[in-house]
């Protein structure tokens, strides 16, 4: 369900606000809206990840079609939103939006994004997060929660915009962090990777606000990208050789037939990219052994599988957590890949690969699209904290790999502490050449001078993934 923006609102001529307050609830809760609630607290109580809770509530409450629909549409939304929403919860109270319960608060952000994000009525919206808080806490609490939606009602988003955003002159960056709902370190972080402040930031953060299409991968030498198109109805991707974009609203990809059968698997076209790239690099003597550094939970190692098994070569795939190195086995099963549950900056395997990839962990800033709250939850200090293990991991690598074979590190991030900090320190350091990433991504446009790739979701309708290739001397 797209979210297009309600339209402007008429200031003026709209009937006062009831006096006897909240309505009698309905006899029935809506289901869709119980469901995004409890997703919000999820993520608020445990620190969950939205796009895994809600698929296992749909699940459990069978909850299909425009019901499910809808509770995506505001979970992911109003976790998406979050900053926006709370700003203008903000603006609407007489206390710190810090001293609001946390379940109210969550009604409030649920009904604001209803009113200024959808196109659900106002009083549909309204009554409704009334009606559950009143479930939640009782009836002050209903009367709470309906004064302070009547408050954010009186606006739509763009006019809330004009008086909370800051001066767009004098603070650009703020102005469209709080427009595109991004925090201002992360909009600032974007706008040092794209080397601008104005129109491109804009297109970056916007794309970056909206819901991504689903991306599988056909899996090489089993099925060709345009016979998944064929069966799953998806179009083949504009990049990757493997790629195929399915239609927005096509359902769970897992039930598709050819994911079922391992033919395929969901893999956006930025990370097929970076696998593929990395096999592309002409070596010089052998090429029988590949390395998967940080393989969980098996993306790219299940793409290196298929094509190691082409080449004729073997890959190792390593992963420290347990749990994530037994999804790496799932999803290479079959393929020529031993995986091995290690630490990548010890692993303990003989040293001389030909060709290494360091899909090092990351922030996960280029992907923000997929997790609806990370954006929230994420810190600067996560980053100088990630930055540390990624430069040991890419050391560690270019000890693994043999003097003329090839590195690739790769991150779904475009925090330049991530990405060039740590490839120039590493070159520095270890002496290996940087190689021109761009040469093993044919075809696509729009690329930066180099040597490094950067993807962009307003630019490839990718994930904003990292690409740097380096050859051992
Ligand atoms: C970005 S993910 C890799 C995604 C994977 N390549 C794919 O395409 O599915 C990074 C992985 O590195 C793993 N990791 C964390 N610390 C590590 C370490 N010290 N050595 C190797 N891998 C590590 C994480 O558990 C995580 O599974």
């Amino acid at each position: 369900m797209s979210t297009p923006r309600r339209p402007s609102r008429p200031q003026r001529g709209r009937p006062a606000p009831r006096k006897q307050g909240p309505r009698r609830p309905p006899p029935h809760e809506d289901p869709a809206r119980r469901a995004a609630l409890e997703v919000l607290r999820a993520v608020r109580e445990r620190d969950a990840y939205a796009n895994l809770v809600l698929p296992e509530m749909l699940r459990q409450r069978r909850l299909t079609g425009r019901d499910a629909a809808l509770a995506t549409e505001l979970a992911y939304g109003a976790s998406r939103a979050q900053g926006l929403l709370d700003e203008v919860i903000a603006a609407c109270l007489d206390r710190p939006l810090s001293q609001v319960d946390g379940v109210v608060l969550d009604c409030l952000r649920l009904g604001a994004y209803q009113l200024l994000r959808t196109r659900i009525p106002e009083h549909a919206a309204v009554d409704a997060m009334v009606n559950m808080a009143r479930l939640e806490g009782g009836s002050h609490v209903a009367g709470f929660v309906n004064a302070v939606l009547r408050k954010v009602s009186e606006k739509d988003e763009a006019a809330w915009l004009d008086e909370l955003a800051p001066d767009p002159d004098t603070d650009p960056i703020g102005n469209l962090a709080l427009r595109t709902a991004h925090p201002r370190w992360i909009a600032r972080s974007f706008a040092e990777a794209l080397g601008d402040k104005g129109t491109e930031l804009k297109a970056a953060l916007e794309a970056d606000d909206r819901r991504p299409e689903v991306h599988l991968v056909a899996r090489p030498g089993e099925i060709s990208a345009d016979e998944l198109a064929a069966i799953t109805g998806g179009e083949v991707a504009p990049y990757s050789p493997y790629g195929v974009h399915l239609p927005a609203g096509s359902g769970d990809p897992g039930d598709l037939e050819p994911v079922r059968d391992k033919l395929a698997a969901v893999q956006d076209e930025g990370s097929q990219l970076c696998a593929v790239a990395l096999t592309r690099v002409p070596l010089e003597g052998t090429d029988e052994r590949w390395l998967d550094l940080c393989a969980g939970p098996g993306g790219k190692a299940a793409l290196l599988g298929a094509l190691a098994a082409i080449s004729d070569a073997r890959v190792d795939a390593v992963e420290p957590a347990p749990h994530r190195a037994k999804l790496v086995e799932n999803a290479t099963e079959g393929l020529p890949v031993s995986v091995h549950v290690a630490d990548g900056r010890e692993p303990g395997l003989e040293p001389g690969f030909d060709r290494v990839l360091v899909d090092a962990p990351c922030s996960g800033l280029g992907s923000l699209r997929r997790r609806p709250e990370s954006r929230w939850r994420r810190r600067p200090s996560d980053v100088a904290d990630l930055t540390k293990l990624q430069s040991q991991l890419l050391a560690s690598a270019l000890e693994l790999v043999r003097p003329g074979g090839v590195v690739a590190y790769v991150v779904c991030s475009p925090h330049l502490a991530e990405t060039e900090s740590v490839v120039g320190d590493a070159a520095r350091r270890t002496k290996a050449e940087i190689l021109d990433a761009r040469e093993f991504f044919p075809d696509v446009p729009l690329l930066d001078d180099g040597p490094y790739v950067q993807l962009w979701p307003h630019r490839h309708g990718t994930d904003a993934m990292f690409c740097a290739m380096l050859r051992r001397r």
